[in-house]
């Protein structure tokens, strides 16, 4: 059996959530999954950091009022964020990282990531800025380290999308995806066709742990626009970055559009989408469309999230799951871990 020390960088809803399942499984993940996961470090901008190199309290970690230096309540607690000395030197093998995403160039979390391989650990990270903007940089950052760097979180929260298309498609030739890729946005629409207005609709996302830090990445397509990056340089060797997308959001959408399209048997969604051209090149958007009401998007509500691929062995593969929340986004990082864990256990030469 093996012992993982994860140091979490970030404490916000999906790495407290992460906590809290370590608190009530990590026992059965011995015997179930072959490992288990003990808490060295915590880090957080607002809420202070803390290391214990024996092991923190999964349960009592989880359990801190979301506070302004909450960490510092706990023995050798600290109300101010130690990142470097938490990611560098607690101990740990891998790291959560979970900070906030940001749009613009990845920062700080990229630099969070880089620290921790450089430093020969793996990461494991929900956060599409890294990713989106420099992703390439970052795995060949983890090989030369030889380390592992996963990120399945980073597009539709905790449904397996990266690494079931990469695995279980592999042999056939993903030719192009169109999907719903933001919880939020999603959400706020389907909230709207019930008569809720555009800023309410916005509020119950960030209630529900739905949102990013600014909600204008959500409903404005930033968001979707880092995710089509992500799946497109994944999926289609795309080799794209954001300004090869066009990006527009939902946030023109009124209530009475809403209801036209409900009069005409249609609903408005936020498509990101991608295709291979015929010269190789790949074009890739993100827009609200309206979509009829029989098309396999259509039904897609709430903060679920869908995404068709087109296939050239098998047609169109559409897989559909949460596509935000705190615990479906911690239970992405666990697959990543495990992936980690059968990577390393199996020996596999590359690993995915
Ligand atoms: N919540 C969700 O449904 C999903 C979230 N994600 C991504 O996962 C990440 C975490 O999401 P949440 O936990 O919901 O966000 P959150 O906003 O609840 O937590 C982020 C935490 O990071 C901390 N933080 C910000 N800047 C920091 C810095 N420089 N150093 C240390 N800590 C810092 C904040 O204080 C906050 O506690 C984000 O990048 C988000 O985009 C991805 C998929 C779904
Ligand atoms: N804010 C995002 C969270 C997941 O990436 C969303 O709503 O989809």
């Amino acid at each position: 059996m093996t012992e993982y020390k994860l140091a979490l960088v970030g404490f916000g809803g999906v790495n407290r959530a992460l906590a809290q399942l370590i608190a009530e499984r990590n026992e059965r993940w011995k015997t179930e999954l072959g490992f288990s996961l003990t808490i060295v470090g915590v880090t957080d901008l607002f809420q202070g950091s803390v290391i214990n190199r024996q092991g923190l309290d999964a349960a009592a970690l989880a359990a801190l009022p979301v506070v302004e230096g909450a960490l510092a309540q706990l023995p050798g607690g600290d109300a101010t964020a130690s990142n470097e000395a938490v990611i560098k030197d607690c101990g740990a093998d891998m790291i959560a990282e979970a900070t906030f995403t940001n749009p613009v160039d990845g920062e700080p979390a990229t630099s969070f990531c880089r620290w921790a391989l450089e430093n020969g650990k793996h990461v494991v990270t929900t956060n599409k800025g890294p990713i989106a903007l420099h992703g390439a940089a970052l795995k060949a950052l983890a090989q030369r380290n030889q380390v592992g760097f996963e990120y399945e979180g980073s597009v539709m929260s905790g449904t397996p999308v990266i690494r079931l298309a990469r695995q279980l498609l592999a042999g056939s030739t993903i030719s192009g995806f169109e999907g719903i890729l933001n919880g939020t946005s999603n959400f706020v629409l389907t909230r709207m066709e019930s008569g809720l207005g555009f800023s309410e609709a916005v509020k119950q996302a960030q209630t529900l742990g739905y949102a990013e830090a600014d909600p204008t990445a959500d409903v404005e397509g930033h968001d979707v626009r880092l995710k089509v990056v992500i799946l497109a340089n994944e999926l289609l060797d795309a080799k794209i970055n954001v300004n090869d997308v066009r990006c527009n959001g939902i946030s023109a959408l009124t209530l009475g559009d809403i209801e036209q399209a409900r009069q005409n048997n249609a609903r408005w969604k936020l498509i990101g989408a991608a295709t291979r051209n015929a010269d190789g090149s790949v074009s890739a958007s993100v827009e609200p469309r309206l979509l009829s009401n029989d098309h396999p998007l259509a039904s897609i509500g709430g903060a679920t999230n869908a995404v068709s691929f087109t296939t050239d062995l098998i047609g169109t593969v559409t897989v559909s799951g949460p596509g935000a929340g705190r615990t479906e986004t911690a239970f992405a990082l666990l697959s990543d871990i495990i992936s980690l864990h059968q990577c390393a256990t199996q020996h596999r030469k590359t690993c995915p």
